[in-house]
Protein backbone atom coordinates (compact mmCIF):
# COMPACT_ATOMS: atom_id res chain seq x y z
CA UNK A 1 0.00 0.00 0.00
CA UNK A 2 2.70 2.58 0.60
CA UNK A 3 4.28 2.42 -2.98
CA UNK A 4 1.02 3.92 -4.28
CA UNK A 5 1.40 7.77 -5.01
CA UNK A 6 -2.39 8.35 -5.15
CA UNK A 7 -4.72 6.36 -3.76
CA UNK A 8 -8.52 6.88 -3.47
CA UNK A 9 -10.22 5.10 -1.22
CA UNK A 10 -14.25 4.93 -1.60
CA UNK A 11 -13.88 8.92 -1.93
CA UNK A 12 -17.54 10.61 -2.06
CA UNK A 13 -17.59 14.53 -3.36
CA UNK A 14 -20.99 16.25 -3.57
CA UNK A 15 -21.66 19.89 -4.73
CA UNK A 16 -24.96 20.85 -3.34
CA UNK A 17 -26.83 18.28 -5.35
CA UNK A 18 -24.61 17.02 -7.53
CA UNK A 19 -22.81 14.05 -6.43
CA UNK A 20 -19.41 14.22 -8.72
CA UNK A 21 -17.75 11.50 -6.91
CA UNK A 22 -19.25 8.23 -5.40
CA UNK A 23 -16.92 5.97 -3.85
CA UNK A 24 -14.40 6.28 -6.25
CA UNK A 25 -11.52 4.02 -5.16
CA UNK A 26 -8.27 4.04 -7.62
CA UNK A 27 -4.32 3.79 -7.01
CA UNK A 28 -1.70 4.95 -8.79
CA UNK A 29 1.72 3.74 -8.21
CA UNK A 30 5.13 5.47 -8.75
CA UNK A 31 6.60 6.29 -12.64
CA UNK A 32 3.19 5.36 -13.85
CA UNK A 33 1.35 7.53 -16.70
CA UNK A 34 -2.24 6.78 -15.74
CA UNK A 35 -4.73 7.79 -18.12
CA UNK A 36 -8.53 9.46 -16.26
CA UNK A 37 -11.28 9.11 -18.93
CA UNK A 38 -14.44 9.50 -18.86
CA UNK A 39 -17.26 11.99 -20.65
CA UNK A 40 -18.23 15.42 -19.88
CA UNK A 41 -19.04 16.17 -15.99
CA UNK A 42 -18.26 12.53 -15.21
CA UNK A 43 -15.78 13.96 -12.09
CA UNK A 44 -12.47 14.21 -13.60
CA UNK A 45 -11.75 17.45 -12.68
CA UNK A 46 -13.09 17.44 -9.28
CA UNK A 47 -10.74 14.40 -9.06
CA UNK A 48 -7.56 16.84 -10.06
CA UNK A 49 -8.95 19.71 -7.54
CA UNK A 50 -9.18 17.21 -4.89
CA UNK A 51 -5.78 16.18 -5.24
CA UNK A 52 -4.72 19.74 -5.62
CA UNK A 53 -6.20 20.00 -1.53
CA UNK A 54 -8.95 22.64 -3.86
CA UNK A 55 -11.39 20.91 -2.60
CA UNK A 56 -12.58 18.66 0.25
CA UNK A 57 -14.10 15.11 -0.27
CA UNK A 58 -17.09 14.42 1.91
CA UNK A 59 -15.87 11.12 2.79
CA UNK A 60 -13.68 8.42 1.89
CA UNK A 61 -9.97 8.56 1.92
CA UNK A 62 -7.29 10.54 -0.24
CA UNK A 63 -3.70 9.79 -0.05
CA UNK A 64 -0.82 11.33 -1.75
CA UNK A 65 2.74 10.07 -1.33
CA UNK A 66 1.58 7.90 1.89
CA UNK A 67 -0.02 11.40 3.46
CA UNK A 68 -3.47 11.62 3.98
CA UNK A 69 -4.05 14.47 1.74
CA UNK A 70 -5.76 16.88 4.77
CA UNK A 71 -1.26 16.61 5.31
CA UNK A 72 -1.39 19.13 2.32
CA UNK A 73 2.06 21.05 3.55
CA UNK A 74 3.69 17.41 3.16
CA UNK A 75 2.63 17.07 -0.53
CA UNK A 76 2.15 20.27 -2.33
CA UNK A 77 5.92 20.92 -3.26
CA UNK A 78 6.07 17.50 -4.32
CA UNK A 79 3.00 18.17 -7.18
CA UNK A 80 3.40 19.66 -10.21
CA UNK A 81 0.14 20.49 -12.05
CA UNK A 82 -1.34 22.24 -15.69
CA UNK A 83 -4.82 22.87 -15.56
CA UNK A 84 -7.31 23.77 -18.36
CA UNK A 85 -7.09 27.51 -17.11
CA UNK A 86 -3.58 28.71 -18.11
CA UNK A 87 -2.33 31.89 -15.46
CA UNK A 88 0.26 32.60 -18.06
CA UNK A 89 1.28 36.29 -17.85
CA UNK A 90 0.38 37.57 -21.74
CA UNK A 91 2.62 40.96 -21.35
CA UNK A 92 5.43 39.22 -19.73
CA UNK A 93 8.08 37.15 -21.95
CA UNK A 94 7.69 33.44 -21.94
CA UNK A 95 11.33 33.59 -19.74
CA UNK A 96 10.04 35.58 -17.41
CA UNK A 97 7.06 34.32 -16.90
CA UNK A 98 8.81 30.86 -15.97
CA UNK A 99 10.77 33.54 -13.39
CA UNK A 100 7.92 35.04 -11.46
CA UNK A 101 6.54 31.34 -11.00
CA UNK A 102 9.92 29.86 -9.73
CA UNK A 103 10.14 32.70 -7.47
CA UNK A 104 6.31 31.63 -6.47
CA UNK A 105 7.87 28.22 -6.16
CA UNK A 106 10.77 28.82 -3.92
CA UNK A 107 12.82 27.29 -6.61
CA UNK A 108 16.54 28.66 -5.07
CA UNK A 109 18.28 31.35 -6.28
CA UNK A 110 21.22 29.95 -7.41
CA UNK A 111 19.67 27.64 -9.62
CA UNK A 112 16.80 29.43 -10.61
CA UNK A 113 18.14 30.37 -14.36
CA UNK A 114 19.91 27.40 -14.97
CA UNK A 115 16.69 25.29 -14.36
CA UNK A 116 14.32 27.63 -16.29
CA UNK A 117 17.06 27.50 -19.20
CA UNK A 118 17.20 24.08 -19.02
CA UNK A 119 13.15 24.02 -19.62
CA UNK A 120 13.17 26.59 -22.22
CA UNK A 121 15.11 23.97 -23.80
CA UNK A 122 13.56 20.77 -23.17
CA UNK A 123 10.09 21.77 -24.41
CA UNK A 124 11.52 23.60 -27.46
CA UNK A 125 11.12 26.89 -26.69
CA UNK A 126 14.75 27.96 -27.24
CA UNK A 127 14.99 30.73 -29.34
CA UNK A 128 11.21 32.25 -28.41
CA UNK A 129 11.42 32.92 -24.44
CA UNK A 130 12.40 36.29 -24.98
CA UNK A 131 8.88 36.96 -26.83
CA UNK A 132 5.75 38.38 -25.19
CA UNK A 133 3.68 35.33 -24.30
CA UNK A 134 0.63 37.09 -25.51
CA UNK A 135 2.53 36.18 -29.46
CA UNK A 136 2.52 32.90 -28.62
CA UNK A 137 0.48 29.73 -30.51
CA UNK A 138 -1.51 27.75 -28.29
CA UNK A 139 1.20 25.03 -29.01
CA UNK A 140 3.72 27.53 -27.61
CA UNK A 141 1.45 28.64 -24.14
CA UNK A 142 1.14 24.63 -23.79
CA UNK A 143 5.24 23.75 -23.79
CA UNK A 144 5.50 26.70 -21.49
CA UNK A 145 2.60 25.89 -19.27
CA UNK A 146 4.42 22.48 -19.40
CA UNK A 147 7.74 23.92 -18.49
CA UNK A 148 5.88 26.18 -15.53
CA UNK A 149 4.82 22.48 -14.17
CA UNK A 150 7.95 21.48 -13.99
CA UNK A 151 9.79 24.04 -12.37
CA UNK A 152 10.03 22.53 -8.88
CA UNK A 153 10.78 19.25 -9.89
CA UNK A 154 7.67 17.21 -8.96
CA UNK A 155 7.56 13.74 -8.66
CA UNK A 156 3.90 14.01 -9.45
CA UNK A 157 2.42 15.84 -12.08
CA UNK A 158 -1.39 16.35 -12.78
CA UNK A 159 -2.78 17.18 -16.24
CA UNK A 160 -5.99 18.54 -16.95
CA UNK A 161 -6.60 17.86 -20.85
CA UNK A 162 -2.93 18.85 -21.60
CA UNK A 163 -3.06 18.42 -25.44
CA UNK A 164 -6.01 20.13 -26.39
CA UNK A 165 -6.83 23.19 -28.97
CA UNK A 166 -3.17 21.31 -29.86
CA UNK A 167 -2.30 20.50 -33.91
CA UNK A 168 -1.20 16.92 -34.52
CA UNK A 169 2.60 17.93 -33.97
CA UNK A 170 1.82 19.65 -30.98
CA UNK A 171 0.23 16.67 -29.35
CA UNK A 172 3.02 14.05 -30.63
CA UNK A 173 5.37 16.99 -28.90
CA UNK A 174 3.59 16.50 -25.53
CA UNK A 175 3.04 12.96 -25.88
CA UNK A 176 6.36 12.20 -25.93
CA UNK A 177 7.56 14.28 -23.54
CA UNK A 178 5.28 12.99 -20.97
CA UNK A 179 6.57 9.32 -22.02
CA UNK A 180 10.64 10.69 -21.74
CA UNK A 181 9.54 12.04 -18.30
CA UNK A 182 8.31 8.92 -16.58
CA UNK A 183 10.86 7.07 -18.25
CA UNK A 184 13.84 8.53 -17.29
CA UNK A 185 12.55 11.15 -14.71
CA UNK A 186 10.41 8.58 -13.03
CA UNK A 187 7.48 11.03 -12.24
CA UNK A 188 4.42 9.54 -12.01
CA UNK A 189 2.20 11.18 -14.64
CA UNK A 190 -2.22 11.94 -13.80
CA UNK A 191 -3.80 12.54 -17.25
CA UNK A 192 -7.24 13.84 -17.93
CA UNK A 193 -7.77 13.73 -21.69
CA UNK A 194 -11.01 12.57 -24.31
CA UNK A 195 -8.16 11.46 -26.92
CA UNK A 196 -8.42 7.84 -26.31
CA UNK A 197 -6.10 7.57 -29.04
CA UNK A 198 -3.74 9.66 -26.74
CA UNK A 199 -4.47 7.71 -23.70
CA UNK A 200 -3.79 4.43 -25.15
CA UNK A 201 -0.66 5.45 -26.51
CA UNK A 202 1.21 6.44 -23.54
CA UNK A 203 -0.38 5.77 -20.69
CA UNK A 204 0.55 2.32 -18.39
CA UNK A 205 -2.91 2.13 -16.95
CA UNK A 206 -6.46 3.39 -17.00
CA UNK A 207 -9.34 4.39 -15.17
CA UNK A 208 -12.83 4.82 -16.62
CA UNK A 209 -15.30 7.34 -14.41
CA UNK A 210 -18.68 8.00 -15.05
CA UNK A 211 -20.86 9.44 -13.41
CA UNK A 212 -18.40 9.78 -10.40
CA UNK A 213 -17.94 6.55 -10.05
CA UNK A 214 -14.92 4.03 -11.33
CA UNK A 215 -15.88 1.88 -14.00
CA UNK A 216 -12.72 0.04 -14.33
CA UNK A 217 -9.31 0.13 -14.36
CA UNK A 218 -5.80 -1.53 -15.22
CA UNK A 219 -3.65 -1.50 -18.57
CA UNK A 220 -4.53 -1.84 -21.46
CA UNK A 221 -4.66 -5.18 -21.68
CA UNK A 222 -6.52 -6.24 -18.73
CA UNK A 223 -9.02 -3.75 -19.65
CA UNK A 224 -9.58 -5.71 -23.43
CA UNK A 225 -9.58 -8.88 -21.59
CA UNK A 226 -12.03 -7.72 -19.04
CA UNK A 227 -13.70 -6.74 -21.80
CA UNK A 228 -13.37 -9.29 -24.43
CA UNK A 229 -15.30 -9.40 -27.74
CA UNK A 230 -14.84 -13.70 -28.19
CA UNK A 231 -14.11 -12.93 -31.60
CA UNK A 232 -11.47 -14.54 -34.26
CA UNK A 233 -10.89 -13.60 -37.11
CA UNK A 234 -10.23 -16.55 -39.77
CA UNK A 235 -8.86 -17.35 -43.11
CA UNK A 236 -9.47 -20.54 -44.45
CA UNK A 237 -9.21 -22.55 -47.62
CA UNK A 238 -12.93 -22.62 -48.91
CA UNK A 239 -15.49 -19.20 -49.25
CA UNK A 240 -17.51 -18.80 -46.11
CA UNK A 241 -21.19 -19.82 -48.17
CA UNK A 242 -19.82 -23.41 -47.68
CA UNK A 243 -18.73 -23.36 -44.36
CA UNK A 244 -21.37 -20.69 -42.66
CA UNK A 245 -24.21 -23.10 -41.67
CA UNK A 246 -22.18 -25.93 -39.97
CA UNK A 247 -20.03 -23.00 -38.41
CA UNK A 248 -23.65 -21.68 -36.67
CA UNK A 249 -24.76 -24.78 -36.06
CA UNK A 250 -21.20 -25.57 -33.40
CA UNK A 251 -22.94 -25.29 -30.03
CA UNK A 252 -19.93 -22.42 -29.03
CA UNK A 253 -20.13 -20.39 -31.85
CA UNK A 254 -22.56 -17.49 -31.41
CA UNK A 255 -22.07 -15.48 -34.68
CA UNK A 256 -20.39 -15.82 -37.99
CA UNK A 257 -20.11 -13.16 -40.49
CA UNK A 258 -18.27 -11.54 -43.29
CA UNK A 259 -16.44 -7.82 -42.64
CA UNK A 260 -14.33 -6.36 -45.33
CA UNK A 261 -13.82 -9.62 -46.55
CA UNK A 262 -12.67 -11.26 -43.74
CA UNK A 263 -14.37 -14.04 -41.61
CA UNK A 264 -15.24 -13.42 -38.38
CA UNK A 265 -16.60 -16.05 -35.87
CA UNK A 266 -17.56 -14.78 -32.07
CA UNK A 267 -17.20 -17.89 -29.90
CA UNK A 268 -19.03 -18.46 -26.24
CA UNK A 269 -15.66 -18.38 -24.58
CA UNK A 270 -12.07 -17.47 -25.84
CA UNK A 271 -11.30 -20.94 -24.29
CA UNK A 272 -13.59 -22.51 -27.13
CA UNK A 273 -10.79 -21.54 -29.69
CA UNK A 274 -9.40 -24.89 -29.70
CA UNK A 275 -12.16 -26.56 -30.40
CA UNK A 276 -13.16 -24.86 -33.09
CA UNK A 277 -9.63 -25.09 -34.69
CA UNK A 278 -10.00 -29.10 -34.48
CA UNK A 279 -13.78 -28.53 -35.81
CA UNK A 280 -11.76 -27.13 -39.03
CA UNK A 281 -9.34 -29.95 -39.36
CA UNK A 282 -11.99 -32.83 -39.03
CA UNK A 283 -13.30 -31.60 -42.02
CA UNK A 284 -10.55 -30.66 -43.91
CA UNK A 285 -10.45 -27.65 -43.76
CA UNK A 286 -7.40 -25.50 -44.15
CA UNK A 287 -6.94 -22.50 -41.96
CA UNK A 288 -4.34 -19.98 -43.09
CA UNK A 289 -4.79 -17.49 -40.06
CA UNK A 290 -6.39 -17.05 -37.06
CA UNK A 291 -6.38 -13.50 -35.19
CA UNK A 292 -8.12 -12.26 -32.07
CA UNK A 293 -10.22 -9.59 -32.15
CA UNK A 294 -9.02 -7.09 -29.75
CA UNK A 295 -11.47 -4.14 -28.63
CA UNK A 296 -9.42 -0.85 -28.72
CA UNK A 297 -9.91 1.37 -25.88
CA UNK A 298 -12.76 3.41 -27.66
CA UNK A 299 -14.87 0.04 -27.97
CA UNK A 300 -14.44 -0.28 -24.66
CA UNK A 301 -14.93 2.94 -23.31
CA UNK A 302 -18.33 3.65 -25.66
CA UNK A 303 -19.32 0.37 -24.07
CA UNK A 304 -19.31 1.35 -20.21
CA UNK A 305 -20.37 4.97 -20.98
CA UNK A 306 -23.60 3.54 -22.99
CA UNK A 307 -24.33 0.92 -20.54
CA UNK A 308 -24.37 3.49 -17.55
CA UNK A 309 -26.30 5.81 -19.53
N1 LIG B 1 -18.43 24.11 -8.39
C1 LIG B 1 -19.41 23.26 -8.72
N2 LIG B 1 -20.67 23.42 -8.22
C2 LIG B 1 -21.66 22.55 -8.53
N3 LIG B 1 -21.50 21.48 -9.35
C3 LIG B 1 -20.29 21.28 -9.86
C4 LIG B 1 -19.18 22.16 -9.59
N4 LIG B 1 -18.09 21.69 -10.26
C5 LIG B 1 -18.50 20.59 -10.92
N5 LIG B 1 -19.80 20.33 -10.68
C6 LIG B 1 -20.58 19.19 -11.20
O1 LIG B 1 -19.96 17.98 -10.76
C7 LIG B 1 -19.94 16.99 -11.77
C8 LIG B 1 -18.49 16.59 -12.07
O2 LIG B 1 -17.81 17.71 -12.67
P1 LIG B 1 -16.28 17.67 -13.15
O3 LIG B 1 -15.94 19.07 -13.57
O4 LIG B 1 -15.45 17.05 -12.11
O5 LIG B 1 -16.39 16.72 -14.43
P2 LIG B 1 -15.30 16.43 -15.58
O6 LIG B 1 -15.24 14.96 -15.69
O7 LIG B 1 -14.06 17.16 -15.28
O8 LIG B 1 -15.98 17.02 -16.88
P3 LIG B 1 -15.30 17.68 -18.22
O9 LIG B 1 -14.82 16.55 -19.05
O10 LIG B 1 -16.46 18.37 -18.84
O11 LIG B 1 -14.21 18.62 -17.78
C9 LIG B 1 -20.67 17.61 -12.97
O12 LIG B 1 -22.01 17.20 -12.91
C10 LIG B 1 -20.56 19.10 -12.72
O13 LIG B 1 -21.65 19.80 -13.29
Amino acid sequence: MGDFVISFNNVVKKYEKTLALNKASFQVKKGEIFGYIGPNGAGKTTTIRILLGLLKPNDGEVKVFGYDISELDKIKGRIGFMLEERGLYENLTGYENLEFYSILYKVPKKIRENRIKELIELVGLSGREKEKVKNYSTGMRQRLCLARSLLHEPELLLLDEPTTGLDVEGQKFIRDFLVNLANNKNVTIFITSHNLYEISQICTRIGIINKGEIVACGTLSELQRAFDRKEVEISIDKPLQEVEVPLRNLPFVQNVKEEEGKIIVSLENKDKLPDLLLWFTQNNIKVWKINEIKNSLEDIYLSIVKEEK
